[in-house]
């Protein structure tokens, strides 16, 4: 599994310029991005190489915080605990060979540790109340005269007195040296440091400090007695201090202490909560914790009181505290949940939350996020919608996992009904018939209907339903959608329905394979849609069949009498020929798809086509594809519910009940949903209405969102997701060479991670069929020097189809490439200002060719960079990297600045005069574009 860099870098505490330099210089290939991806191999190698500066800085963090209490202090606690009744007689001796001075040098070499008796000091304060009782017991100790020897040495009356009530207070083994202190001051407390560290000399010189240590150590334990013996003999002043502290707090000090214990474990909490978002992110501190933890069960006490209080009415004094505890216990509450947020760290994120969701999810502050989002490299506001990676990136930051679900799987728990295989029973297969405009579509369908008639029905009055069932002599059934060609076909598809188990591909046999023909080959190849070609007109006298069956070799669709794997039929539609031979080959396909469905569960339908009718109602042509739809079931259909009040068939006939497989038409829903919308039945028509008020809800959301479809920009963000794997383009050009040349580039773009198809080429404007199948297939559009037709435009903006035009070869190329390696960051993009048409077209000598014309969208400039399309292909200018440019621009006789849409003008242009009534002069302006997200990361 791969990585962050970012978070790999977290991992080691490396920079990523140096973990980018490293594994650069090894060879692997990774760009210098907080979001770069790190393979598991590149981390191991970078673990490797950074695994021993990882090791020296635990180190020496250990050093630092482990070495002043662990290494020497706790030998000589023990000793001192344990030893110092004993050994008082030995260290006497010792003493006074010991010469003061020369050891007092050796303390001052251990400069560090005069800082720490400071805080030492307060510690002692802080236990000496507690010890306060056993003071008098302890006095009767002897073994503890040293301490009045110390403080001869430095400031012998004050250490004495101060001294003398410490003993008392302290330690028990104290106690007993106390009284010999009194007696003898001056000697003895040197030795009882000396047994402990050996050093008899540094007891001299700290004499005054070492009584101080020692009551400590009686108090606390072993670690404050190893800091204290080295530095002690320093800090004679604190000693000092201390000594006096304790007397106070016995008295007056207690309480204030105790406020302040109090005080301290309140700021904690808060602290808590501040620091807690940033003990997150290093996943938290022992000791904070602990705090909390104690406080939080008198808090929950204390708490109770204060509600019992307010229910009985407490007085205005205690406001404050209860406001106080209040405050306290939100704070609590809130880490709490915090805490638990972080066990159960697996979010569950629908894509496009809100940097504001994100932060509740994770129950952080939105600065926070905002704040991860800005440390890898993206600045967003609280409603911004993140995508995916930016999700990932920055729950990762806050040790969250993300799982990511579809909106519309989340909102919409379909249970898969498990269909009993005994239940299958076959169904007629589902053909459509597709084509070349004139090649003889509705010749054939009209022909199959009209021999082929389902017994009994001869005669009625049809009526479109979009499908028709024939039945044929040997009993089997086919049913044939009707719906015009392909533009059906892909609309339901991309709808998410596959509806059509066969097509049909017809083509004239004096004619060729045509672009339509070619498009919807390409339909059905990408829908996996199994092919017949009929090949039509064979009656006529140019006919010729093989030639299509040549050209349909070329393509790579070899039929089968040639040795391939498509089956093809000569027909005459005209006069019937090949018609039962067509059919008994739709029938062979059908068999080998083995077509089955369950007639005895609640009907599954696909919408062909839904429409309000007046005195009907809503009138919705659907094919049922699965159980048996009867009159009075309760339906939902997209965002559309009811009953079904009634039922026809193509021949207008009421029917009770539909099986799968069979078109009809149908009354009772509440709206008209779209072709290729799947109608369920419902149990209760509660349930009806809010499945489809939800999914009413969940299309206005999606609407709101950045577009459904893919875009170059968005590949990073699916790239991301894990589920993008391969990237469709269409491809339309001015010439067959460019669209061989740039689809031949594009395909080899394909990586390992991602693979790029050309689902369709072709020569020519970009039309409506284009964004239908880039829609079916989720394709992109890219047109080089050909745009798309004006309702091709809208549809493509309806669909959210993205179509990238480009009039150079390998900035296609170069875009499409940095898109799939997700490191789009287009900085310059061209945005279309205006759209002019050209009415008449004057010729002028000397001048040139002044073209009269009508701005129809937009606004036109003097200024504005231009080109000149004709029939949806660029003809100015043409050579890569020119710019079109107006030579002139006038409303009547007078030069103007601009002109806005709805007016007309006269306009030449620049180097150019080859224009004509009827071209299309499109203004567009080179836009800096900001970095999109994707980019910058
Ligand atoms: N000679 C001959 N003419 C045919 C045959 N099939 C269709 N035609 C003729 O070809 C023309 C076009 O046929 P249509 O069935 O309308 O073709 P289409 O593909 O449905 O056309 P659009 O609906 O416009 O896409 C009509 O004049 C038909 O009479 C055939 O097998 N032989």
């Amino acid at each position: 599994m791969s990585k962050r860099l970012i978070k790999v870098a977290k991992e080691l505490n490396v920079a990523t310029s140096t973990i980018v330099e490293f594994l650069t210089g090894k060879g692997f290939e990774i760009e210098n991005k907080p979001i770069a991806q790190v393979s598991s191999e590149m981390e191991s190698a970078v673990r490797q190489e950074f695994a021993k500066a990882i090791s020296d800085k635990e180190k020496a963090r250990k050093m630092e915080f482990g070495t002043r209490p662990t290494a020497p202090p706790p030998p000589p606690p023990p000793t001192v605990r344990a030893t110092p009744p004993p050994p008082p007689p030995p260290p006497r001796p010792v003493t006074t060979p010991a010469p003061p001075p020369v050891q007092q040098p050796k303390p001052v070499a251990k400069a560090p540790q005069p800082p720490t008796p400071a805080p030492a000091t307060p510690p002692q304060e802080e236990k000496k109340p507690t010890t306060t009782p056993p003071t008098e017991q302890k006095r009767e100790v002897p073994g503890l005269k040293v301490m009045g020897k110390i403080d001869l040495e430095a400031t012998k009356r004050r250490p004495a007195k101060k001294e003398a009530p410490k003993p008392a207070k302290k330690t028990p083994p104290a106690a007993q040296q106390r009284p010999e202190a009194k007696r003898a001051p001056a000697e003895q407390p040197a030795p009882a440091p000396k047994p402990a560290d050996k050093p008899a000399a540094p007891a001299k010189p700290t004499a005054a400090e070492q009584p101080a240590p020692q009551t400590r150590q009686a108090g606390e334990k072993p670690d404050l007695h190893k800091t204290a013996e080295p530095k002690l003999r320093g800090l004679k002043v604190l000693g000092k201090i201390e000594i006096k502290k304790p007397e106070k707090r016995t008295t007056d000090d207690g309480r204030k202490k105790r406020k302040r214990k109090k005080i301290t474990t309140g700021p904690p909490q808060t602290g808590g909560a501040r620091g807690g978002r940033t003990d997150r992110g290093r996943t938290g501190t022992g000791g904070r914790s602990d705090e909390p933890r104690e406080v939080s069960a008198k808090d929950i006490e204390d708490k109770i009181k204060a509600t019992m209080a307010r229910l009985q009415g407490g007085g205005g004094k205690k406001k404050r505290q209860r406001q106080r505890r209040d405050n306290r216990d939100r704070i609590r509450e809130k880490q709490e949940a915090m805490m638990d947020d972080q066990t159960n760290d697996k979010l569950q994120v629908t894509e496009f939350v809100t940097a504001q969701e994100l932060a509740n999810m994770m129950d952080v502050g939105i600065g926070e996020v905002i704040t991860a989002c800005m440390n890898a490299g993206v600045i967003v506001s609280i409603n911004q919608r993140l995508d995916a990676e930016i999700i990932e990136l920055v729950a990762e930051e806050f040790n969250h996992e993300v799982e990511f679900i579809n909106v519309d799987e989340s909102e919409e728990e379909e249970e898969e009904y498990e269909d009993d295989p005994e239940d299958m029973e076959s169904r007629p297969p589902i053909v459509t018939v597709m084509g070349h405009v004139d090649h003889g579509k509705t010749s054939l369908l009209d022909r199959i209907r009209d021999s082929n008639v389902i017994a009994g029905e001869a005669g009625g009055i049809t009526q479109h339903i979009g499908a028709y069932e024939v039945k044929l002599p040997n009993g089997k059934e086919i049913t044939f959608l009707d719906t015009p060609g392909h533009e059906a076909f892909t609309a339901m598809r991309a709808r998410g329905a596959k509806v059509t188990d066969i097509a049909i591909i017809i083509i004239a046999a004096d004619d060729s394979v045509m672009p339509q023909t070619k498009e919807a080959i390409s339909h059905a190849e990408a829908a996996g849609v199994p092919m017949i070609f009929a090949i039509n007109k064979i009656d006529r006298p140019g006919a010729n069949p093989d030639k299509i069956k040549t050209e349909l070799a070329s393509m790579g669709y070899q039929v089968e009498e040639w040795g391939g794997k498509y089956q093809s039929q000569e027909i005459s539609a005209l006069n019937g020929v090949g018609i039962d031979d067509l059919l008994e080959k739709v029938l062979l396909e059908a068999e080998m798809l083995e077509l089955t469905a369950n007639p005895d569960r609640p009907a599954v339908a696909t919408v062909l086509e839904a429409s309000l009718e007046k005195g009907r109602g809503y009138v919705t042509k659907i094919l049922v594809q699965h159980g048996t739809l009867r009159v009075q079931d309760i339906l939902v259909a997209g965002e559309a519910s009811g009953r079904v009040r009634a039922m026809f068939n193509e021949r207008n006939k009421r029917v009770k009940e539909v099986g799968p497989g069979s078109p009809v038409l149908l009354l009772g829903l509440d709206g008209a949903p779209q072709a290729g919308e799947i109608l369920k039945v419902m149990p209760s028509e509660q349930e009806a209405r809010q499945l489809a008020s939800r999914r009413a809800q969940i299309s206005r959301e999606q609407a709101n969102r950045a577009a459904k479809r893919v875009s170059l920009d968005e590949i990073g963000r699916r790239l991301a997701l894990g589920t993008f794997k391969e990237l469709n383009l269409i491809v339309k050009g001015d010439v067959d060479g460019s669209v061989e040349a740039l689809s031949d580039s594009l395909i080899k773009l394909s990586q390992e991670t991602v693979q790029v198809n050309v689902i369709h080429k072709a020569v020519g404007q970009i039309i409506d069929s284009d964004i239908l199948l880039a829609t079916a297939s989720d394709a992109i559009i890219v047109g080089f020097q050909v745009r798309p037709s004006s309702s091709a435009r809208k549809l493509a903006e309806r669909e959210g189809v993205e179509i990238k035009t480009y009039s150079i070869i390998y900035e296609a190329i170069d875009e499409i490439s940095s898109a799939i390696e997700g490191m789009l960051e287009p900085t310059r993009e061209e945005n279309t200002v205006c759209q002019v048409s050209v009415r008449e077209v004057f010729k002028i000598s000397k001048v040139g060719t002044i073209a009269g014309c009508y701005v129809d969208e937009g606004k036109i400039t003097r200024n504005t960079l231009i080109r000149v399309i004709r029939d949806g292909i660029v003809i100015f200018p043409l050579k890569e990297g020119q710019t079109g440019e107006l030579a002139s621009l006038k409303r009547f006789k007078d030069d103007v600045k601009e002109v806005r849409a709805g007016m007309e003008c006269g306009l030449n242009i620049k180097n150019f005069n080859d224009i004509k009534e009827g071209d299309v002069i499109e203004g567009y302006e080179i836009i800096e574009v900001k970095q999109k997200m994707q980019s910058n990361n």
